[in-house]
């Protein structure tokens, strides 16, 4: 049997339609280096936590919306054009309930933040306006020169193991990074501005990491991106065939 691992679809405006999507890469990246299925959630809020019976692990993937400020009691709103209030009503309660249950999962740039503020934590809205900070917006020209490899980050624990090294070079698509840190999470990677860039919950019960960076993009083209989804993928397998049978 194969892994199924829900991946939570965006809120879209496409061909005048509401529409709920995200990039294909995601769930291609869990079918190349996972060997696990994809499966879309739709933001519909808290009544997709009844999917959680049927998956065995959740890929928080990125998207160019921001969680809605509100959310982690912020009363300043620096990015009004770009929240998807839906999404939040679906990632932040199912963060919650699939690490409870000791559920595999691994957070993807937004996916990252959700987890920061799922748990408690807080967002710069605006990581390129603080001083002393870098740009880690994304470059232009075509797809492949946004996702180049922009960055060095230092990676300890958990995602240093999984990556083999203490050091890589990574793509950086975010204007938010996280700020106040969740209590339950731990740091376990920086970029060189001090940008956090990679969490682990500290008592989950399962694999529950998250990368500031987008190793899903060329997921085969380096073998940090490639091990942190087959180390994902087999947390999912683990799952599917101890804890979720018998819980
Ligand atoms: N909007 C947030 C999160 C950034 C993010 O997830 N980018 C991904 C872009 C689309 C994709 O490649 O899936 C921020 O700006 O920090």
């Amino acid at each position: 049997m194969t892994s199924i691992i829900g991946i939570p679809a965006c809120t879209k405006l496409i061909n005048n339609h509401h529409q709920h999507a995200t990039p294909a890469r995601y769930g291609d990246a869990l079918m190349r280096a996972a060997d696990a299925l994809p499966l879309l959630i739709p933001p519909e809020g808290e009544a997709m936590l009844a999917v959680l019976d049927r998956l065995d692990g959740i890929l928080f993937n990125g998207s160019p919306s921001n969680v809605m400020p509100t959310r982690y009691g912020a009363t300043a709103d620096e990015t009004p054009d770009s929240h998807d209030p839906d999404r939040d009503a679906t990632t932040l309660p199912l963060l919650v309930a699939a690490i409870a249950r000791g559920m595999p999962v691994f957070g993807i740039c937004r996916g990252l933040q959700e987890l920061n503020v799922a748990l408690g934590g807080t967002l710069h809205q605006q990581v390129h306006t603080i001083p002393g900070r870098n740009d880690h917006r994304g470059g232009v020209g075509t797809r492949a020169e946004q996702y180049a490899v922009r960055h060095q980050v230092s990676l300890t624990g958990s995602v240093a193991r999984i990556c083999g090294s203490d050091t890589i070079m990574v793509n950086s698509l975010h204007g938010q990074a996280i700020d106040r840190l969740a209590p339950s999470l731990v740091v376990e990677a920086t970029a060189p501005d001090g940008t956090i860039e990679a969490v682990r919950v500290a008592d989950a019960k399962g694999f529950a990491l998250a990368v500031q960076w987008h190793p899903e993009w060329d997921v085969l083209g380096a073998p940090d991106r490639q091990r942190l989804f087959a180390a994902f993928g087999a947390a999912c397998a683990a799952y599917r065939t101890g804890a979720r049978q018998a819980a």
